[in-house]
């Protein structure tokens, strides 16, 4: 006879602690059920670990299921899962209908990631009983205090519950009392308690494991050899004794006034099972837990190599109610050795959480791997080549991220994330794209369509201008649809020059601005308004062209209803400024200039998806990216040189803006460097962390071998390769998560910029004086030459001349970069017209100090920068030179309404600029340019280069 078998006659079923899903579809599990008499069968997340992750039998039923559509990597597990245990639970099914209900079921356990969350466990075990669908199911809760009112919930909603992760006896009431009182409130509501089950999953093995660890510890400490034998005499015996007292518990209160009353209305009695029943201990007879607690009414699920013995060698006999005296009689002796039981079950329940959230990890990560794999082309590829101690930092600190679940606490707003101030009200970039009003933006465009506008023109700074340039710089014009273009500068010139581009009376204008109260774009707005109302006449015609971006109630959105604009779009006011481009201050350019926001933002979302909360850290693009960008950091490479391919050149300049902007500050932070050519390994400095991005058709031998060179010479290199433009989307969040993750690693909070408006308070205290007296305060130069006037404070001016400088510019320049050394950047900071002449210019200079002094250079325009870099170049690390390169301007230009003129605006913001730098102790010089910008500049390369020399 089959020792399985005959468990049956001593009132005893099996389950099987096993599945996976070949197993199922090959027949086993039925054959199981017939021979053995297998009544049901639990799963978890261990188990499901090792039936997914170690196998590739879930490959082609996940490429299937993604075929239908992407979707999250929980998503993607849950599809699976539920799928197997509905076949579990239709192979199972004949025994439930043949035993009327009374067996025959399968468990299915909620996230352990609930497991310290009622209400979030509530909801998953309604959705995951609503999804499997199966009458013989049971969710499996944990009994943890957050875990015993959810079963209570789950039991009164007429749901059957496995209560897993039970080892105390005292716990085992409250257990009970759930059941008992869940039924209760059922009945009340009126519901059938025939219908539900539940059993009570009392884990033997793991018991034993730790009580003989302590054991043994004291074994080897006791000094008197009939104490050793005591103790010794206890192994083994405490897990089981446990379980029979538990028993006589069970036994107790399914019995009397109280249960007889629900018996009568049909509920079933909540059976104990024995769970955790492969014996883990070598020694000891490895059908142990089968053996020892053999008793009617109860369950022992069992893995298949304990089934297997069981069927082998197993003896039978009614074990269960053996010696309970004995039991209780262990029990004592333990709490007399100094062993406490209780403290051992509370650290098992923690430890069994964490357990099985380690396998839920591993889970995780195995299906986002397989998913990657699947999607292939369609999420865009990245590769960390980050050298041997890097590598290691990274490796560490991903653990420890996995550990801490930190990615799930991230996307659940968890400032702790951080520095705990108040960096959980800035995440609404994490959803963002998820809740774009697609149909609306679809709308939008078909209107603007319609409107045959030849130009459409942004007018923003920051986070609110740099994402839509980079729309515009990397999407071919669309047919039908205006030419996108970006207005961020009070330069006279750069503003007349994009008024001379543009067809004015045909063009629509996006005022973008979060706040509304930036000097910036309200200037450009009342210029361009005015300059429309001229080209037009009808005040009505005018705000019809005008579109505005800005966050509810701000100033600009009472303008904008004032003056009649077309449209006014409204941001989130929980997404910064640099967070904002997958929000309307990117997708309103992008639908404007006919781009297909559906399409970028289903291509997006796929990269959201890879860096989920459900993705651990392991597999998560993101985060990989933020700890590698962090800890390179930390290690002094903070210059994240970015080098981005021609078809999206203009990537780096928004990239620059929010890794400068959300980790430069409290003298830390990374200092982004965009827009140098790719050099030599000996040009370059150990501060470096380099990032290539580029798309798939852009591969480029050469280029392939300088960065090949870098790793050799052991700088950290990223590669991101992008299957094409229409990408973009993917690489705004893979940054956006890694800038969020890498301010975590360097301890500051990433979503503030308490430096942008030092800048701002100087400016505006010009401006003031401007409108007061009609001139600027004024200033006079350290030094006058034919080519430039020179300025700085006397701190610095001391200094350069005490290191030579004199009477002319080059002696100067000689000095001030003299002063750069190993782990500093040098950054050129022009408030002039930004153009392809004058970022020439700069790009030219910036490559000669590279090579020369082989340190880090950033060539910027003002006052864009100050809303970018700035905020890290007078927050961040104390490791920049300045140059400021001003010059008066040819052709100065009114903003209507005020007294100060764009080029007044422009010189106070470099003025309020260079008087914050030198304020803290910077490095600065400004040179302000005579006889003309041409002139100037070719005065000033020819001057440096003789500095350099
Ligand atoms: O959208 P706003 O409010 O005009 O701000 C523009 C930019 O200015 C800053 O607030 C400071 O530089 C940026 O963070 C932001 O993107
Ligand atoms: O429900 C079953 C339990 O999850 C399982 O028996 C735990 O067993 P283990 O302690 O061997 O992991």
């Amino acid at each position: 006879m089959n020792p399985v078998k005959e468990l049956e006659k001593h009132g005893q079923a099996v389950w099987l602690d096993f599945l996976a899903r070949g197993f199922i579809a090959k027949g086993d599990l039925k054959q199981l059920i017939e021979t053995d008499g297998v009544k049901g069968v639990t799963s978890n997340p261990s188990i499901f670990e090792k039936a997914i992750g170690s196998s590739d039998e879930y490959d082609a039923p996940i490429g299937k299921a993604l075929k239908r559509g992407d979707r999250p990597v929980a998503d993607l597990f849950e599809q699976l899962a539920v799928e197997d245990i509905q076949n579990a639970a239709d192979v199972l099914r004949p025994v439930y209908n043949r035993l009327e209900g009374q067996d025959g079921f399968v468990s299915l356990e909620v996230s352990p990631y609930l497991a310290m969350d009622t209400k979030g466990t509530v909801a998953e075990a309604r959705r995951l009983w609503k999804d499997v669908n199966r009458k013989n199911l049971m969710v499996k809760v944990p009994a943890t205090p957050e875990g015993l009112p959810a079963i209570e919930q789950l039991i009164g909603d007429g749901i059957s519950v496995n209560i897993t992760l039970l080892f105390s006896k005292e716990v085992y009431l409250e257990v009970a009392e759930a059941y008992l009182a869940g039924l209760e409130k059922y009945v009340a509501g009126g519901g059938d308690p025939s219908h539900v089950a539940s059993v009570a999953s009392f884990f033997v093995s793991r018991i034993d494991t730790v009580v003989d660890k302590q054991l043994d510890d004291k074994i080897a400490r006791a000094n008197d050899p009939s104490e050793k034998e005591r103790l010794a005499a206890l192994k083994g015996k405490v897990a089981i004794a446990n379980a029979k007292l538990a028993y006589q518990d069970y036994k107790r209160l399914f019995s009397g006034p109280r249960w007889d009353k629900l018996a009568a209305k049909g509920a079933k009695p909540q059976r104990m099972l024995w769970a955790s029943t492969g014996t883990k201990n070598k020694d000891y007879r490895d059908v142990l837990y089968v053996e020892e607690l053999i008793g009617p009414n109860t369950i022992n699920t069992v893995p298949p190599a304990t089934l297997d013995a069981f069927r082998d060698h197993g003896k039978l006999r009614d074990s269960l109610e053996e010696n309970v005296e004995e039991a209780a009689r262990v029990l004592e002796e333990l709490e007399r050795s100094g062993i406490s039981l209780d403290e051992i079950t509370a650290e098992l329940v923690k430890d069994g959480v964490k357990l099985f959230a380690d396998a839920a990890d591993k889970l995780y990560g195995a299906v986002a791997s397989k998913r990657a794999t699947v999607l292939g082309a369609a999420i865009d590829r990245q590769q960390l080549a980050l050298g041997d101690g890097l590598g290691k930092a990274v490796t560490k600190s991903t653990e420890e991220w996995r550990a801490s679940a930190k990615i799930r606490r991230l996307w659940r707003h968890d400032k702790s994330v951080w520095t705990g101030a108040d960096e959980n009200k800035w995440l609404g970039w994490l959803d963002c794209a998820a809740k774009a009003d697609i149909a609306d933006y679809a709308d939008y465009a078909g209107r603007v369509k319609g409107q045959k506008f030849s130009d459409a023109v942004v007018l923003g700074m920051g986070g609110s201008s740099l994402g839509p340039e980079v729309l515009a710089e990397t999407f071919a014009r669309k047919a039908g649809f205006p030419k996108l273009h970006v207005l961020d500068s009070t330069d006279p010139t750069q503003v007349r020059a994009m008024e001379a581009k543009i067809d004015i009376a045909n063009t629509v204008f996006i005022v973008s601005s979060k706040s509304g109260g930036t000097t910036e774009p309200n200037a450009m707005k009342d210029y361009f308004y005015d300059r429309v109302a001229q080209a037009v006449g009808s005040s009505v015609k005018t705000g019809h062209r005008f579109i505005a971006v800005t966050d509810p109630g701000s100033s600009l959105e009472k303008a904008a209803k004032t003056l009649n604009y077309a449209r006014i779009f409204h941001g989130e006011p929980s997404i910064g400024g640099r967070y904002s481009v997958l929000s309307p201050f990117g997708l309103v350019p992008a639908a404007t200039a006919g781009i297909d926001v559906g399409s970028f933002i289903k291509h997006t979302l796929a990269m959201v998806r890879s860096c989920g909360p459900d993705v651990p850290p392991h597999e998560n693009p993101g985060v990989q990216l933020g700890l590698a960008m962090g800890l390179a950091g930390l290690e002094g490479r903070d210059k994240v040189t970015i080098f981005s391919s021609k078809k999206i050149a203009d990537f780096g300049a928004w990239a620059e803006q929010l890794i400068a902007e959300s980790t430069g500050k409290e003298g830390k932070g990374l200092i982004p460097i965009d827009g140098e050519p790719l050099g030599d390994p000996h040009i370059y400095g150990n501060d470096r962390f380099f990032v290539d991005i580029r798309t798939e058709s852009e591969l480029d031998a050469a280029h392939e071998e300088k960065l090949a060179a870098l790793e050799r010479a052991g700088h950290p290199v990223v590669r991101i390769v992008m299957k094409s433009v229409d990408h973009l989307g993917q690489e705004f969040f893979r940054f956006e998560m890694a800038t969020a993750v890498a301010g975590s690693i360097l301890g500051i909070n990433p979503f503030d910029q308490p430096d942008v408006e030092a800048a701002k308070i100087k400016t505006r205290e010009l401006t003031a004086a401007f409108e007061k007296t009609g001139a600027l305060p004024p200033e006079a130069p350290v030094v006058s030459t034919a080519d430039a006037d020179l300025y700085t404070d006397d701190a610095n001016a001391a200094a350069l001349r005490a290191a030579g400088a004199n009477g002319d510019l080059t002696s100067w320049l000689r000095a001030h970069l003299g002063r750069s050394r190993q782990g500093d950047y040098v950054a050129l900071l022009g408030y002039i017209a930004r153009d392809k002449t004058t970022i020439e210019a700069l790009q030219a200079m910036r490559t000669e100090v590279l090579e020369k002094r082989h340190v880090a250079t950033a060539a910027e325009f003002g006052p864009r920068f100050l809303h970018s870099t700035g905020q890290a170049y007078k927050g961040g690390p104390d490791s920049g030179v300045f140059l400021q390169i001003t010059t008066d301007d040819a052709k100065d230009l009114p903003v209507p309404g005020q007294k100060a003129s764009f080029g007044v605006i422009k010189a106070a913001q470099a003025r309020g600029d260079f008087d914050v730098l030198t304020e803290r102790g910077r490095r600065a010089l400004r040179v302000h340019l005579k006889g003309g910008l041409k002139k100037g500049l070719a005065a000033l390369n020819a001057a440096l280069s003789q500095a350099l020399n």
